[in-house]
């Protein structure tokens, strides 16, 4: 049976250190880390989420700003919500939770935020600083990154020549994935819906990343005896057993089978989760200590 990977303990180590990173911070003088989380409308899971981002914040010991905006906001006046956000010198870290609604252009939007300020590290210019591996300075994407730190836990920091397997090939997490594993060093395939012999290749992968989007889409015959899998999916599903109109939330990989195959793997809940409000964190820390000055602090 597979080592059980705990994303939830891990990152509470993550804002733990975060913590330790803000009080030596104040103590050298600096602005506290402020992240400014923005939210337009009022999608309930999208709440949940921001009540989490902000809470921890909170936590960190940040400065922590929310907007939340209706969702008739113009995208205008997200566009001058964000220059004012840019200019403040108190805020290190900008957010606007995604999707927004249908009438705003979210690809300007992201690009209307300070690259230095891009704490999700969706801008062009971080996006380009991880395809060229300028990871010294560039800010990557939280889930990404968070997943990465699970995989080290579990196979320490030398990943070189290993067989990684992305599924997936958003923006946000599949190809920011597939290139941090390249910068450290794995032998990586992105497979997607146009993928042949999907599970074949999957049966390849020392590292199987699942990041798809379809409830239990990954079997336990396509892992390979042994594999690191971390599910980046969560779904929420009917779960007429646990009462009428109850849910559950499931990963992208069919858990209980894939568990006997693995050597490691993530649960959903409390795998990646919970890692990506800690890279956010971690993010916005490291972007505290950028604009004072000093020599940005590594996770
Ligand atoms: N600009 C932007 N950046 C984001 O990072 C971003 C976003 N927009 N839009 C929405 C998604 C979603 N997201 C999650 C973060 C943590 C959990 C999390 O901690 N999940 C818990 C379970 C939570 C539950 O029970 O529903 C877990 O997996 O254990 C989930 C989802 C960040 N997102």
């Amino acid at each position: 049976m597979a080592e059980v990977i705990d994303g939830k303990s891990v990152a509470e180590d993550v804002v733990q250190k975060v913590k330790a990173l803000t009080s030596e911070l104040s103590a050298k003088g600096a602005t506290r880390p402020g992240l400014a989380v923005v939210i337009v409308g009022e999608d309930p899971a999208s709440q949940v989420y921001v009540a989490s981002k902000s809470r921890t914040a909170k936590e960190c010991g940040f400065h922590s700003l929310q907007h939340t905006l209706p969702a008739e906001t113009t995208e205008e006046e997200l566009l001058k919500i964000i220059g004012d956000l840019n200019a403040d010198p108190s805020v290190h870290g900008i957010l606007v939770q995604l999707p927004l609604p249908g009438h705003i252009d979210a690809g300007k939007v992201i690009q209307t935020i300070a690259p230095e300020k891009d704490v999700d590290g969706f801008h062009f210019i971080n996006v380009g600083k991880l395809g060229t591996g300028e990871l010294e300075t560039a800010f990557v994407p939280c889930t990404p990154a968070g997943s990465m730190l699970l995989i080290e836990r579990v196979r320490g920091k030398d990943l070189s020549g290993l067989n990684a397997v992305v599924v997936g090939r958003s923006n946000i997490v599949g190809k920011p994935m597939a290139n941090l594993l390249l910068a450290a060093n794995c032998t990586v395939t992105i497979a997607h819906s146009r993928t042949k012999d999907l599970p074949a290749l999957a049966r390849t992968a020392d590292i199987l990343v699942a990041a798809v989007g379809r409830p239990e889409m990954v079997k336990g015959d396509w892992v390979k005896p042994g594999a690191t899998v971390i599910d980046v999916g969560i779904n929420r599903i009917p779960a007429p057993e646990k009462g009428e109109g109850k849910s559950r939330l499931v990963g992208d990989v069919a858990y209980a089978e894939a568990a006997k195959a693995a050597g490691a793997i993530t649960p959903v809940p409390g795998g990646v989760g919970p890692m990506t409000i800690a890279m956010l964190m971690a993010n916005t820390v490291a972007s505290a200590y950028l604009a004072a000055g000093l020599k940005r602090p590594s996770f």
